[in-house]
């Protein structure tokens, strides 16, 4: 039988060591302080939920990786042990759920914001007691606190861990986009239900007939899950939970989940770790025990509404402290990236919607090794590689996370800094899947996106992508009518345009980082200026006379404007 259950992709080898290290542990007291530890940092370095299932001899049967916010049980144990990462030890109704199923005769949460842990577990009359010990309690007792085994109600082995999806869009191309979503999340699309908004309903986002009509049409499907292709209050997430009995996630949750996956870099994970914290803020303000959810698998957790308070300061405090941290990294990365601009090393920024080829592209262009596939996000951190152009002049290139459309406001915010960063470059490289039905609607959330960072001033060429795909060339001419900037067809894939694309690059940063020749005349209360030439510039002769500074030297052109007024 399985050990390790759940999805462990994009796990780093050295935790999935520490995992498969577990496997011989003995449990002689309920929790070993080294175990509570091991599992706490292994569970928020992946920023994901772990359950581990344990015998009545203290032996480790399984263990089940989740994502942020639940975890799976793949079979029924003695007592259950998961953790809760950015959230408290209490215990949330749904893990409460896996006693009255029968599924287990204990249960334990670890969270990162407490000191007190609740066990909760199947007492003598069969009802159930959930019992508060500290650290050091649970070290010294004995497995032998939960009782005899076997008062369990009944056996269920193996059960189906898929999460079987019934989606719901508002439009075509919003449920293409969500399947693809949940297809990358490791979710199986059961149908989807395109539901026309007239308006939004307050309490439920769509009518009181419609989340019937859904509820229906997900028992008939044999769904366990509802996805929206919207992000819904926390109060209409409870209300369509409640009517409907199944697992509700919105498109936010969906889009988090995938990126706390997916991040790989110390940064990427601080930037998806602080877009979760914010998320979750609001949805703790008086929700008590409602965040826990119905359904299978251990869930949601639910702060109690006295800890609240209390817990929203924790937060808040890890909100600070992530922000600090990310600042730093972000500091240490900006000298880098002056020490290039003092180099000269024109900087090329990939963008564009998630999935058109950025990666593949990054691949060819500059024999990176970069993971590139028919997921949406498959890139979250930044790469950079250096990139000769065929007038022999080096470049260097970065791929960025893809974009789509309303991506959660959080995680904009937490990106940004980085998104910014790299897309203030000498040219940024919009790539484009030409094949999708939807490109131009592509085209116009990438400028949004760029013109909201204040980034619209740098130049910019549009790849058209996969154009092997294309065999209308109708829709290509769609395409390329009234396009705002200058444009190239290339396939990544079949490498065809590459050529024109290089030399089209190199035209470009050419013309746009040509050196300027200049003789200045600062007048001394002017003198600063000088630092900029030597920035982006250098000084060939520098003369001080009575009324001020002769310079003779070169500057980028963007900044020769700015000096014009001082030129000889
Ligand atoms: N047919 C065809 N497929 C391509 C081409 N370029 C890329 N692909 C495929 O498109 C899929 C997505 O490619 P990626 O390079 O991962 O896309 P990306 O833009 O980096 O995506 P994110 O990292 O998610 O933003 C992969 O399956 C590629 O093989 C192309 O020119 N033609
Ligand atoms: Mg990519």
């Amino acid at each position: 039988m399985k050990f390790i259950y759940g999805n462990t992709d994009g796990i780093r080898k050295h935790l999935l060591d520490k995992l498969s290290q577990i496997r011989g542990y003995q449990f002689d007291k309920l929790l070993p302080y080294e175990m509570y530890q091991q599992l706490l940092s292994i569970s928020e370095q992946l920023n994901r939920e772990i359950a581990i299932g344990i015998n009545k001899k203290g032996k480790v049967e399984f263990i089940s990786i989740g994502n942020s916010q639940q975890v799976p049980v793949p079979r029924n144990s003695y007592l259950i042990i998961h953790t809760h990462p950015q959230a408290t030890s209490e215990l949330s109704e749904l893990d409460l759920s896996l006693i009255h199923s029968g599924q287990t005769q204990a249960i334990m949460a670890i969270g990162s914001f407490s000191d007190t842990i609740q066990i909760a577990k199947i007492d003598d009359s069969h009802g159930l007691t959930v019992e508060k010990y500290t650290l050091q309690d649970l070290a010294q007792k004995s497995l032998d606190i939960i009782g005899v085994e076997g008062s369990r109600k009944n056996k269920i082995e193996d059960i189906d861990l898929t999460e079987k999806a019934l989606l719901i869009a508002f439009d075509e191309e919003g449920a293409l986009e969500l399947e693809e979503l949940c297809k990358t999340a490791g979710i199986q699309v059961l149908d989807c239900e395109i539901i026309k908004l007239r308006k939004i309903h307050t309490g439920l986002f769509v009518g009181k007939g419609k989340i019937v009509e859904i509820k229906n049409k997900s028992q008939v499907l044999q769904a366990n899950l509802l996805v929206f292709d919207h992000e819904l209050s926390p109060v209409q997430l409870r209300n369509i939970e409640e009517i409907t009995g199944q697992k509700v996630v919105d498109r936010t949750t969906l889009i988090l989940d995938i990126f706390a996956q997916r991040a790989q870099s110390r940064e990427g994970k601080l930037q998806v770790e602080l877009a979760q914290l914010k998320h979750l803020l609001p949805r703790l303000t008086g929700q008590g025990n409602n965040l826990s959810r119905l359904g299978g698998g251990v869930g949601t957790r639910g702060p109690g509404e006295t800890k609240l308070e209390q817990d929203r300061r924790k937060i808040k405090k890890k909100i600070v402290l992530l922000t600090q941290e990310l600042a730093e990294i972000q500091k240490h990365r900006q000298n880098q990236h002056k020490q290039r601009a003092t180099n000269n090393i024109p900087h090329i920024c990939l963008t564009g919607y998630t999935n058109a080829g950025k990666s593949t592209l990054l691949n060819l262009l500059a024999n990176a090794n970069v993971l590139a596939e028919d997921k949406l996000f498959a890139t979250l951190d930044t790469t950079t590689r250096r990139l000769q152009l065929p007038s022999g002049r080096w470049a260097v290139l970065t791929d960025t996370v893809g974009f789509i459309r309303n991506l959660p406001p959080g995680l904009i915010a937490a990106f940004r800094a980085t998104l910014e960063e790299h897309l203030r470059s000498d040219l940024i490289l919009h790539v484009v899947d030409a094949s999708n039905p939807f490109a131009r609607q592509h085209i116009k959330v990438v400028e949004a996106i760029i013109k909201d960072l204040n980034l619209e001033t740098i130049k910019q060429l549009i790849v058209f992508n996969k154009i092997d795909l294309l065999n209308d060339l109708d829709r290509l001419n769609i395409l390329l009518h009234d396009l705002p900037s200058d444009y190239v067809c290339i396939s990544a894939l079949k490498k065809t345009g590459i050529d024109e694309l290089l030399i089209k690059i190199d035209t470009i940063l050419n013309t746009e980082n040509v050196y300027k020749d200049t003789l200045w005349f600062f007048p001394y209360n002017q003198a600063s200026l000088i630092s900029l030439i030597r920035k982006h510039g250098h000084i060939v002769e520098e003369k001080y006379t009575d009324s001020g500074i002769l310079i003779k030297g070169r500057v980028e052109n963007r900044y020769s404007a700015q000096l014009e007024i001082y030129e000889k």
